[in-house]
């Protein structure tokens, strides 16, 4: 379980403080979340304590008993590798590595032996739709694509969060809701933390937290179709 106690982050900004993010409590449950919120409400500054990126400055993350923002760098590095998986909007594939390559590229971190690797990615891929496209570099596959391979390589770990920071962004209709079903259907099974500002997928998922001027003003549990 991931937690966050009275989250704060302020920036100085020449003789100006900037107030990132503050006084920010949750506890964040299995299933989809999405954070939403105008911009500079402080749904980055948010993800990047979260996943240890930053640290803040007041207040703490916990991940289980652990308390993320009393570790050191390479402490929250290899928690990040093992227990949470990234998919951005723009999806930072390694361009000269092919499709399998990408995805077992956190394998290769965990120290996982080749054969392995390659069978664990191409499981991944299938999982995906790509099986057909596992020998492809980056720039031969369409946006929807490369985020599918970026969500792949997320999930390559098995972590138990996940995070995806306006995932469907650069993404047409069609590829859209293929990385959306793909996503949440990943999110079933860990915690999802879906920052976006597109108000039709935040719906998707089981709450939505609404964030203002650095503050957790509302939770939403949006209303499902039947
Ligand atoms: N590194 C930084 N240095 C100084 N100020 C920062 C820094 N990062 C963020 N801020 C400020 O903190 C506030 C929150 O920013 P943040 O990027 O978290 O908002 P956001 O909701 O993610 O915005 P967007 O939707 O535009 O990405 C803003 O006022 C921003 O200017």
């Amino acid at each position: 379980m991931l937690r966050a106690e009275n989250l704060t982050k302020r920036y100085q900004q020449g003789e100006k403080e900037v107030v990132g993010l503050q006084g920010f409590t949750y506890a964040f449950p299995p299933g989809a979340t999405a954070v939403v919120g105008p911009s500079g409400s402080g749904k980055t500054t948010l993800l990047n304590l979260l996943a240890g990126l930053d640290l803040p400055t007041e207040g703490g993350v916990y991940l289980g008993e652990t308390p993320l923002h009393r570790l050191s760098e390479d402490e929250r590095a290899g928690m990040r590798l093992k227990h949470m998986g990234f998919v951005f909007q723009q999806w930072n594939l390694i361009p000269t590595l092919t499709a399998w390559e990408n995805v077992a590229f956190p394998l290769l971190l965990a120290g996982w032996p080749p054969a392995r690797r390659r069978a664990r990615a191409l499981e991944l891929l299938e999982k995906v739709g790509l099986g057909e496209r596992s020998h492809h570099l980056p720039s031969r596959l369409s946006g929807g694509e490369q985020q599918r391979v970026a969500l792949a390589r997320a999930l390559a770990l098995d972590p138990p969060i996940l995070f995806a920071d306006e995932p469907t962004g650069n993404l047409d209709a069609e590829a859209k809701e293929e990385v959306a079903a793909l996503l949440f259907q990943a999110g079933q099974a860990r915690t999802l933390i879906l920052v976006t500002h597109d108000l039709e997928l935040a719906a998707r998922a089981e709450r939505i937290l609404h964030l203002k001027g650095g503050r957790l003003w509302r939770e939403e549990v949006p209303e499902k179709a039947p």
